[in-house]
């Protein structure tokens, strides 16, 4: 079931009144933080987003109000007063906040889009493992750390489980749902039920590097990038060759700079570490030398390509 057609199923309570998860926490109001935050609050749960402040909780909700109205451009194109209405309920459904401790106490999930760095996630699981309510599940929507090492610092590793979702959240289907050895059937079950409420299609992995579809991606857009440094071909024939050859809607290299590179050089450098000997993880002079200069991508309009209006 498609993200749209839950929402053309009347947005009832219907899909969240079977799902035990109702009441959701998401912590960064980022690129993924913002997008799950949304599809969350679209099939009728209650969000509320933590960020470190004001100013970027407004750039959340503004980019969340954005991308509501492309939505309802679509889902009710015959209908702008009830497109309207989907969009204004929607946003009634997300608050904000800049204090997770305040939050979680309502919490049936609490799950974490921050910084891709293992020591900020561990900061914050930390803080709020011995406050929030005994039922209240943990997950990370990690790129590429491991679950059960975020979990390490826990006591509810029976509640802690990835939910790795795909950017732009509100149109690619895929949620991968990461068990370790210690998550339980419950809590697996409420995620499962949960990845459905909110018109995902929920894949099941192993807590493995990567999961699944990251596995495989990183050393592609690895090596595209190798295939650039070394002069193969430009950036654009790359892209291109991809679209056209193995049919992507987004080639590597445009593909990376609108998944952030600060991101994908966190993700990338840390298997680097974890993985000294495989050559697939090298690091990328041109990749470090665009986070040096910090041109991040689409979300600063510069990266291997410009998007400067
Ligand atoms: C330097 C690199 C090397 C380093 C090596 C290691 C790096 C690590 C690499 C791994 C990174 C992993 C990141 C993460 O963990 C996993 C991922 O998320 S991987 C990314 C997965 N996503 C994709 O692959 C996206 C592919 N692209 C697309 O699907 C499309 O291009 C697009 C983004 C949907 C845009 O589509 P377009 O047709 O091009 O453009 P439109 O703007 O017209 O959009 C089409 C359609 O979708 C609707 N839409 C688009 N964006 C949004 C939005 N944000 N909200 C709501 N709706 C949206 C839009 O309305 C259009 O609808 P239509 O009107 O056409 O019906
Ligand atoms: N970018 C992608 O394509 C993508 C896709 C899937 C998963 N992910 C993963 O999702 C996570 C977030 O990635 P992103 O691209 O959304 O990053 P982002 O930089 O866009 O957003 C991260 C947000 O977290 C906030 N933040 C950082 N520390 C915080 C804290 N302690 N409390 C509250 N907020 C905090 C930042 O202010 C920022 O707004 C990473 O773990 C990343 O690996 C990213």
């Amino acid at each position: 079931m498609s993200c749209l057609s839950v929402i053309s199923r009347n947005f009832s309570t219907s899909s969240v009144a079977r799902a035990a998860i109702k009441n959701v926490t998401v912590v960064g109001g980022g690129l993924m933080g913002s997008g799950i935050a949304q599809v969350s609050a679209q099939s009728g749960h209650n969000v509320t987003i933590v960020e470190l402040n004001q100013e970027v909780l407004d750039k959340t909700h503004k980019s969340i109000q954005q991308s509501l109205q492309r939505v309802a451009k679509k889902v009710y194109k015959e209908k702008p007063q009830e497109g309207e209405n989907f969009v204004s309920e929607t946003l009634s459904r997300i608050s904000t906040s800049t204090n997770l401790t305040d939050v979680v106490q309502s919490s049936d999930l609490v799950l974490e889009a921050i910084v891709e760095n293992l020591a900020i996630k561990h900061k914050l699981f930390k803080s709020i493992d011995d406050i929030a309510p005994a039922k209240t599940i943990f997950a990370s929507n990690t790129s590429s750390l491991s679950i059960g090492e975020i979990a390490s610092v826990c006591k509810r590793k029976d509640k802690f489980a990835g939910l790795h979702f795909f950017n732009p959240v509100p149109v690619m289907k895929l949620l991968e749902v990461v068990k370790t050895p210690e998550t339980s059937d419950e809590t697996y079950e409420k995620l499962m039920a949960w990845a459905k409420a909110i018109g995902k299609t929920a894949i099941t992995c192993k807590d493995t590097p990567g999961f699944v579809v990251n596995r495989l991606l990183v050393p592609l857009m690895a090596e595209a990038i190798r295939m650039l440094e070394r002069g193969d071909a430009s950036p654009k024939d790359i892209d291109i060759a991809m679209k056209l050859g193995a049919g992507h809607p987004m080639g590597p290299i445009e593909l990376a700079d609108y998944v952030g590179h600060d991101t994908t050089n966190s993700i990338l450098n840390g298997w680097h570490d974890k993985f000294p000997e495989n050559p697939l993880f090298n690091p990328l002079s041109s990749l470090q030398k665009l986070v040096d200069e910090k041109k991040l991508g689409v979300k600063t309009g510069e990266g291997f390509y410009s998007y400067k209006k």
